[in-house]
Formats: structure tokens, C-alpha cells, sequence
């Protein structure tokens, strides 16, 4: 399987920020936003594969600045990096004050997609190819961020084990009125 550059599976989305996507403050929602991420992610991953690709996990959202009614917000993603059937992509969103150009970076993101066959198995990706120094920085950094998202899954499997033992074996009183009978 030859690799690929990351120009490849570039893709951007640019919206208005409409009074829907806002919550009280009269600022984009969070989730909104994640939601833009998760489309546009999914699309860099599965241009990078030619497969269909389902999210594995968000890694990381930092929300760095408030996107107002009016804004502009454009999202540009690409796989930097990849293991034998995932992708790593990092999705950078800009907001823009469209009266005055003004630009900031609203979120930066990583999310992990997996290319997926007609039975929702793994299937191998292509290697990406970084160009920009950009592109190459983000390339030799992914193996350190790939160890803290084995390592987030290992802790993850181990909650999901203690709580199911406890929830099994200890419930308390709300749990049982409560969380199982409505949960
Ligand atoms: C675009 C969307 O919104 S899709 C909807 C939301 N997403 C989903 O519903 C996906 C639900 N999850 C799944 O279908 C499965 O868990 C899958 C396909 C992601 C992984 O399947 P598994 O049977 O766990 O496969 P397996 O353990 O072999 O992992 C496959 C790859 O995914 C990676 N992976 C699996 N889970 C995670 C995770 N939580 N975080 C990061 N990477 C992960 C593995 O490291 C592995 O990578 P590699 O092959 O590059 O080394």
C-alpha cells in the first residue's frame, strides 16, 4: 500500500455561526463545534484511506476562544499520522470576525479513526507522508501522543472493569432504586 501525503486527505469546512449553534452567552456551542470536528475528521480520515472510517476516540479538544453569532468558522483537518489500521487527525478551527478580518484560533483538536471493512473489522491504512514543516512536526510528535492514548485506553478498560464489579457486586441504595431499575 503506498503512502500518502497529508495534502491528500486535507479538507476544509468553513460555516457561519447562525443563532442555533449558540447557547446562552450567544457564543458557539461546545458540542456544536465537536460535531464540526467529528465531520470534517471523518472525512479527512476516510479521503487519506478510501474506506469508510468510524471515530475511535477524540483525544483532544482545547477550546481557546469564544466564536460569536456572525463569525465565521473554518475547520481544516488532515491524518498526520497513522498505525496499522488507525489515523491520527488534527483539525485546527479558525473563527473569523467577518467585518473586520479579525482571525483567532478557536480549538485545536486530535481525534483517532479506524478504517473499517463491510463488517465494521480494522482494516490497514496507508502511511502518511508529512511535506510542510508543519505537517512534519506533528508526524514526529504522534508515537508520544499514541503512548498517552494506550495508556488513556488501559485506564479506561480498567474503570469500566471496577465499576461493572461494583455495580454487580456492591450496589447501594441509590444505585438499585435508581440506576438500575431507570439506567
Ligand atoms: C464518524 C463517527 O462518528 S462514527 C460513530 C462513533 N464511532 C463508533 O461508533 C466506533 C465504535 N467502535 C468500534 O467500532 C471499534 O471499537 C473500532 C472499530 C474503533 C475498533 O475496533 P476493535 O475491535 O477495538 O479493534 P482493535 O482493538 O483491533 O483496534 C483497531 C485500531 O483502533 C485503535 N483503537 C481502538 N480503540 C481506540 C481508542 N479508544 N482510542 C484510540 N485508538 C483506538 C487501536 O489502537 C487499533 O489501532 P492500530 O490498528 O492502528 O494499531
Amino acid at each position: 500500500m503506498d503512502a500518502k501525503p497529508c495534502k491528500l486527505s486535507r479538507c476544509v469546512k468553513a460555516n457561519v455561526v447562525l443563532p442555533p449553534d449558540t447557547q446562552h452567552h450567544h457564543t458557539l456551542f461546545g458540542g456544536r463545534l465537536m460535531q464540526l470536528i467529528d465531520e470534517v475528521a471523518v472525512l479527512s480520515a476516510t479521503r487519506h484511506a478510501r474506506k469508510p472510517c468510524v471515530t475511535a476516540s477524540t483525544d483532544s479538544v482545547d477550546f481557546l476562544s469564544p466564536v460569536r453569532v456572525g463569525d465565521s468558522i473554518c475547520l481544516v483537518a488532515y491524518v498526520t499520522w497513522t498505525s496499522r489500521t488507525s489515523m491520527e487527525v488534527f483539525i485546527r478551527s479558525t473563527a473569523e470576525d467577518l467585518m473586520t478580518g479579525e482571525r483567532r484560533i478557536a480549538a485545536v483538536s486530535f481525534q483517532t479513526l479506524v478504517a473499517i471493512d463491510d463488517n465494521g473489522k480494522p482494516v490497514p491504512v496507508p502511511e502518511v507522508i508529512p511535506e510542510t514543516e508543519e505537517e512534519e512536526y506533528l508526524f514526529r510528535t504522534a508515537p508520544m501522543r499514541a503512548i498517552s492514548r494506550k495508556k488513556h485506553r488501559e485506564e479506561t478498560k480498567e474503570l469500566i472493569e471496577t465499576l461493572t464489579y461494583i455495580n454487580t457486586n456492591h450496589l447501594d441504595v441509590n444505585e438499585q432504586l435508581y440506576g438500575v431499575v431507570t439506567g
